[in-house]
């Protein structure tokens, strides 16, 4: 797992190194553009074989705060290697901060040259360093031309730390941004550079060490506090499959699930639970559905039986629940929905509530109460619209604050999917996810979301490592995300579809097997 900060726990990090570690801001500023102009020089080597760099000509754009200190020294960089490289100064130098002053009277001592009125198509490479974590409004007049000019330039371009105009909290853009191919950012990816639109404006992203000390490293504050990205390697520590176990201990899945006319997202749910390593799956639905889904999936078991004495042996034998795809949101989905929750929570089971299962709920805010710690809700944006009351480009503003109220007001755990899904708990852990693409959104795609989750939480049941709920839900996430991927390798993002993913689900669970073997 790797952290992402916000810009003020930025400031906190960068400040506690300065201050209570005595490493000069200065050094700090020195690795920073070291790793910029690193990243920039293997791209003009990449393009220009090893090659002479002539050809190119890169300008620094810098404003007065220390995201422009890094600007001159990368420029300054760039000149000693003995590439053209110049400086434009966009704002007003008097207001330039002591470390700025200090890198720009270096640049000149060493002569890099400036510009006054720069062509903007002559360039090859473009670095941004106007803005950075001390973004603090909307950029309008001056600036916003130059970052204007600076996007409608054919160079390639290279952002310091975060894209000019990103809000490195919400990945809002505050009145125009620029767009990088490159963003190089330093010790931790700032939450704005995860969320949309910021993510699309970065272009790749590399995060730098440049010598920050965490003393959070490890469980304090900032560290509860800060988010976490799962990647790859995080899949290692997936709990193995035991050799002595059977079909009853690797995890019995109940999905209260379809109604008449509606199996295809019951199909899809326990499909994915299945294909997940779920032990056993049972789809409670309607008895309509009981020769299609059958069919469709054999390997699953199936009741339309709905009445206490049955029901309840149902809860029983189950390790977890899934209450909601095709539901519907009248009659019988209502009354199975609300049985199986409010006995699910009494009975302690973790519930995945999803689809149809959230709408009831939004429509019925009294049920929240069977809402508990044990509960995974996992709303898309047009499902938290109804729940919480908020239009979605109120959500879409700043999407984790808004999880963040919904999960404390709910007392579980909160998946709220979009392209960069949130995850978080009343306790304010927090995931954001970079996996996946935007193929993923096709119907049937949370369907099998919900799947995932179950199959998970089923890997875990038989492991003594403790793991909280808001990391399973996470890493499931993460999986999913990965199936999109994959899925779209080899059918492209048009035409992937929700069961595209599931095949692909083996394949990523595959994955973590090889990996854990080392
Ligand atoms: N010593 C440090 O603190 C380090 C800082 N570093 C760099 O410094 C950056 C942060 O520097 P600063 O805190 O000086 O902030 P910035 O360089 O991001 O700029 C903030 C300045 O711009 C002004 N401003 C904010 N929004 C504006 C707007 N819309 N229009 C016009 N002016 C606006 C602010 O009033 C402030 O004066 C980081 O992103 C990183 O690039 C790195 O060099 C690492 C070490
Ligand atoms: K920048």
């Amino acid at each position: 797992m790797k952290k992402v900060v916000t810009c003020s726990q930025m400031k906190l990090l960068d400040h506690g190194t300065i201050h209570n570690m005595h490493v000069p801001s200065l050094v700090l500023m020195e690795r920073a553009a070291l790793a910029t102009a690193e990243e920039i020089r293997k791209y003009l080597e990449k393009k220009n074989g090893s090659g002479n760099l002539k050809k190119e000509r890169i300008l620094t754009v810098c404003g007065f705060g220390n995201n422009g200190g890094d600007g001159i020294a990368i420029a300054r960089l760039l000149h000693l290697a003995g590439i053209r490289s110049e400086i434009y100064l966009a704002g007003n130098p008097d207001k330039m901060t002591e470390e700025t002053r200090h890198q720009w009277d270096i640049a000149m001592s060493y002569q890099v040259p400036v510009m006054n009125n720069p062509v903007w198509d002559e360039y090859t490479v473009i670095v941004d360093g106007i803005f950075g974590v001390g973004l603090s409004r909307e950029i309008t007049g001056n600036y916003k031309e130059i970052i204007d000019h600076m996007n409608e330039a054919p160079a390639y371009k290279a952002a310091v730390d975060i894209p000019s105009g990103i809000h490195g909290d919400t990945g809002a853009v505050l009145g125009t941004a620029f767009e990088a191919d490159l963003t190089v950012t330093f010790a931790y990816k700032k939450r704005g550079l995860c969320l949309y639109p910021g993510r699309a404006y970065a272009g790749r992203t590399v995060v730098a060490d440049i010598g920050i000390y965490d003393r959070d490293r490890d469980g304090s504050e900032l560290a509860s506090k800060a988010a976490w990205h799962i990647e790859k390697s995080d899949m290692k520590t997936l709990p193995a499959r035991k050799p002595w176990g059977n079909k009853g201990t690797f995890g019995k899945v109940l999905l209260v699930a379809g109604s008449k006319g509606m199996c295809g997202a019951a199909c899809l749910s326990a499909s994915a639970a299945l294909h997940g390593g779920a032990g056993m799956v049972k789809i409670q639905t309607v008895e309509e559905n009981r020769i299609p889904l059958q069919s469709l999936l054999p390997e699953a078991m199936l009741t339309s039986e709905f009445d206490e004495e049955a029901n309840k042996k149902n809860l029983n034998w189950c390790d977890v629940l899934v209450i909601g795809p095709g539901l519907g949101t009248e009659g019988s989905g209502k009354e199975r929905m609300l049985w199986f929750l409010e006995n699910g929570a009494k009975a302690g089971k973790p519930v995945i509530l999803d689809a149809d299962g959230l709408n009831i709920l939004a429509m019925h805010p009294q049920w929240m109460k069977f809402i508990g710690e044990q509960t995974i809700l996992t709303p898309h944006m047009g499902e938290m619209s109804r729940l919480c009351g908020l239009n979605v480009s109120e959500l879409k503003e700043d999407p984790v604050a808004r999880a963040y109220q919904y999960a404390e007001k709910s007392g579980g755990v909160l998946v709220l999917k979009d392209a960069c899904t949130v995850v978080t708990d009343r306790n304010e852990k927090l995931y954001l996810n970079l996996s996946g693409n935007s193929g993923m959104a096709t119907a049937g795609s949370g369907d099998v979301l919900s799947g995932i989750i179950a199959s998970v939480l089923c890997m875990y049941l038989s492991c003594e490592e403790e793991r909280e709920l808001s990391y399973k839900a996470a890493m499931a996430v993460y999986i999913h995300g990965l199936c999109g991927d994959i899925a779209r390798e080899k059918k492209g993002s048009h035409g992937m579809t929700a069961k595209d993913m599931i095949e692909a689900l083996p394949e990523v669970l595959k994955l973590a097997e090889v990996q854990s073997k080392g």
